[in-house]
């Protein structure tokens, strides 16, 4: 067995648009291995949220293979595709994506109600455990507009965490939150790491990547591995 999470070969992506084909993606190879921590830094529109989709199971590559926990993506249906992104993948939203009119315990059992393979009699064990990981057991009967910022952010990565995924995708964790609560977000990002976690993160900011291992710059659509000299360069 492959000690890949993620493994991109040659992928390609475009989008037709009125002003003609736009190749988004351009030969993208990558492989996450797991307990990896990985930034991917690019400019606006040189295509890390069409990359981060199509590593999520959100959309598909035109051309090129796609491995996710061993699983070559192309042959899955649908409803495989949705259990699998389910099971393997941890989204955090720059926004949080939080249900504004569900508790922070039910924003956390969304995502379980979608996994057939977890028992509704874990569900309350789930919701106190990953509560306690991010250190918001007292916010549980909370709202969302009742907590600050970076708490969303906290109860997001719960969210994220609740099925046990074997990867978060992180897009631009820190782009809504001040700094004291983005040291706080990527604490908690590097602590998930430091146990073992795989997390890959896209972000502008060169702060964030510096607390990852590896990171790759996204340069017009090509994915790049910074050498150790660019990477204390851009950081
Ligand atoms: N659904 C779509 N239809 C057409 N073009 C799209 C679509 N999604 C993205 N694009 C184009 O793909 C290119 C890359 O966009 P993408 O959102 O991946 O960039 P990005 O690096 O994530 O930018 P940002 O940092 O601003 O979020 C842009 O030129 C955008 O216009």
């Amino acid at each position: 067995m492959s000690k890949a999470v993620i493994k991109l070969t040659d992928l390609n992506k475009s989008f037709s648009h009125r002003a003609g084909n736009n190749h988004v993606l351009k030969q993208i190879n990558l492989q996450v291995d797991v307990g990896e921590m990985v930034a991917i830094l690019g400019q606006s529109g040189s295509g890390k949220s069409t990359l981060l989709s199509i590593l999520g199971l959100l959309d598909v590559a035109d051309s090129g293979c796609y491995y996710l926990c061993n699983h070559d993506v192309k042959s899955l249906s649908a409803y495989q595709l949705s259990q699998l992104r389910n099971q393997h993948v941890g989204w955090v939203f720059q926004n949080f994506n939080l249900i504004a009119d569900m508790t922070v315990s039910e924003n956390l059992m969304v995502p379980l109600r979608f996994n057939d393979a977890i028992k509704a009699s874990e569900y309350a064990n789930r919701v106190a455990d990953v509560l306690s990981k991010v250190g918001l057991s007292d916010r549980c009967s909370f709202y969302p507009d009742e907590l600050s910022g970076g708490q969303q952010q906290r109860v997001a990565i719960a969210r994220a965490l609740i099925c046990q995924p074997d990867i978060l995708l992180c897009d631009e964790p820190t782009g809504n939150l001040d700094s004291t609560n983005s040291r706080k977000v990527m604490d908690l990002l590097c602590d998930l790491h430091k146990e073992g976690r795989t997390v890959l993160i896209i972000t502008h900011d060169s702060t964030v990547a510096a607390c990852c291992q590896k990171a790759y710059s996204m340069v017009d659509g090509k994915l790049q591995l910074m050498s150790e000299q660019e990477f204390k360069y851009a950081v």
